[in-house]
């Protein structure tokens, strides 16, 4: 599991460390594992030219001790100075070490800029110096790396409303940042490498799932488990209009840890999930989970969906179903799974908004519907009626593909089936989704059958790692 901290947690956890450890004896680890991270990116530090752009604040300190060691290294370490405040310290250690302090001009030639105007201490946007330093890089083509966070974004929220660093690389300190998570701001980050400093902290503000989590979470069949008791999903999706919807659906599901798969829908289209896949049933019976709302069209039966909807069992809404949600009532274990726009329309809020924040829209529509929500997208953001919210990132963009939606649809009904919660359900669904299609796309194009098609090899790759 990767744990996001608020800046009011790391800064607590930080004073409770600071107290019992000698001055500065964090700065310093954060720093050196600064400074490895910076040397593995160049891969050769003698003689690699290094500027240093530095802020008011600590995070300016982290990059001079970082710098001071790579000069101590053969580096020629350049800091620009882009307020009065530096860190006196670490520029003096970068002085001894034989780094000078230069100006935005020595940009033209770098092999790589440090990125250490601002860190948790930052508010979002840039000031016309550090503005005009950022710019020369991205001109030049020099890259960034970030020290802690790209200077710019909300580092909190991972909303990025003003002008910021765009890294090739952040390395963060102590824990992650919820900006390292959350889109636009994760994608500005790059690769996030996190250098451990010691910190004690709280249960964390967002987490990630990792390979060893899905494994431990995976509803796995054991000796005396049946068709029925691995679990049983109804499906409710395509319609004459959209048949595909319903096929596609069905194999995502029937890639999933299900026992069995029911099939409730129109004659015709019945007869085209079963020609694709004869396992299933068609028909209504007792169900342990619902997937509703694919490819239903003007098929759509928004009185039967409630009548779903308030049953005991569990149920995914995705697509046109997410028309039947309404905020009153109990929806706890109701898994909506919307893309911006959808989210938009049960929010009543445009399309952009979403995008531009959207961890506060995730969670305001987790409370307001009392479900959780699965907000589709580069990286995965889901949202508990409770308040927990986990992200999922590692889907390749080759996924985005008509139907793919529809696959994990029928994936996640059928972890729902298979007993896992709603919050649980929505997280192993997000990654073996997007584990299935890095495999079927192999980094090329991909089809949303190829995707389910790829999800039983995805799950025993990842059930025997
Ligand atoms: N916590 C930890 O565990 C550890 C933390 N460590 C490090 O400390 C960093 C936090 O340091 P910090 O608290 O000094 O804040 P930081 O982000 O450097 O600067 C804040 C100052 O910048 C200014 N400013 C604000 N917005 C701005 C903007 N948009 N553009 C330009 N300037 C802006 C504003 O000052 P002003 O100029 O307004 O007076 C503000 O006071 C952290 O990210 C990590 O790198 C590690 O060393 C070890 C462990
Ligand atoms: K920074």
């Amino acid at each position: 599991m990767r744990s996001a901290h608020t800046v009011e947690q790391v800064r607590a956890a930080e004073a409770d460390l600071m107290a019992r450890l000698p001055e500065g004896t964090l700065m310093q680890r954060a720093a050196t594992g600064l400074a490895v991270a910076i040397s593995n990116f160049l891969g050769s530090t003698y003689g690699a030219r290094v500027v240093l752009l530095i802020g008011s604040g600590d995070n300016g300190g982290d990059a001079l001790y970082a710098g001071a060691r790579l000069a101590r290294r053969g580096a020629q370490v350049t800091a620009v100075l882009l307020s009065d405040k530096a860190h006196a310290e670490g520029l003096e250690a970068l002085k001894m070490c034989g780094g000078r302090v230069g100006s935005v001009e020595d940009i033209r030639g770098a092999d790589v800029v440090i990125d250490g105007i601002v860190g948790i201490g930052g508010r979002p946007g840039l000031r016309p110096d550090a503005l005009a330093a950022v710019q020369l890089a991205e001109q030049f083509d020099v890259p960034i790396v970030a020290v802690d966070t790209p200077s710019g974004v909300d580092v909190d929220t991972g909303e990025t409303p003003e002008p910021h660093v765009n890294a090739a690389l952040t390395v963060t300190f102590g824990t992650h940042k919820i900006c390292h998570f959350i889109d636009p701001a994760a994608t500005a980050c790059g690769p996030v490498h996190l250098v451990e400093i010691g910190l004690d902290l709280p249960p964390a503000e967002v987490e990630s799932l990792q390979a060893a989590d899905i494994r431990h979470l995976y509803p796995v069949p054991h000796g005396e488990s049946d068709k029925y008791s691995r679990g049983v999903l109804g499906l409710m999706v395509g319609s004459t209009q959209y048949p595909g919807a319903a096929v596609i659906a069905t194999a995502g599901a029937l890639g999933g840890p299900v026992g069995m798969v029911r099939y409730v829908g129109p004659d015709p289209v019945a007869e085209a999930v079963r020609a694709a896949h004869p396992e299933i049933v068609a028909g209504n019976g007792r169900v342990q989970a619902w997937t509703i709302g694919s490819g239903l069209g003007d098929e759509l039966d928004i009185p039967r969906i409630r009548e779903l909807l308030d049953a005991e069992e569990p149920v995914v809404l995705d697509a046109d179903g997410l028309k039947a949600l309404d905020d009153s009532g109990d929806h706890v274990d109701v898994l909506a799974t919307p893309h911006a726009g959808e989210l938009a329309r049960l929010l009543d809020v445009d399309r952009a908004t979403v995008e531009a924040e959207r961890l506060k829209h995730a969670r305001l529509a987790a409370e307001r519907y009392d479900v959780t929500v699965l907000l589709k997208g580069a990286t995965t953001v889901i949202a508990a009626p409770d308040g927990q919210v986990r992200v999922n990132s590692n889907a390749t963009p080759w996924l985005a593909t008509a139907g793919a939606g529809d696959v994990l649809a029928g994936l996640c009904g059928s972890l729902l089936a298979g007993g896992l919660s709603p919050l649980d359900a929505a997280s192993l669904g997000a990654y073996l989704h997007a584990a299935a299609a890095n495999l079927a796309s192999s980094s090329g194009p991909t089809t949303a059958i190829s995707v389910a098609a790829a999800l039983p090899e995805a799950t025993r790759y990842l059930l025997r790692s």
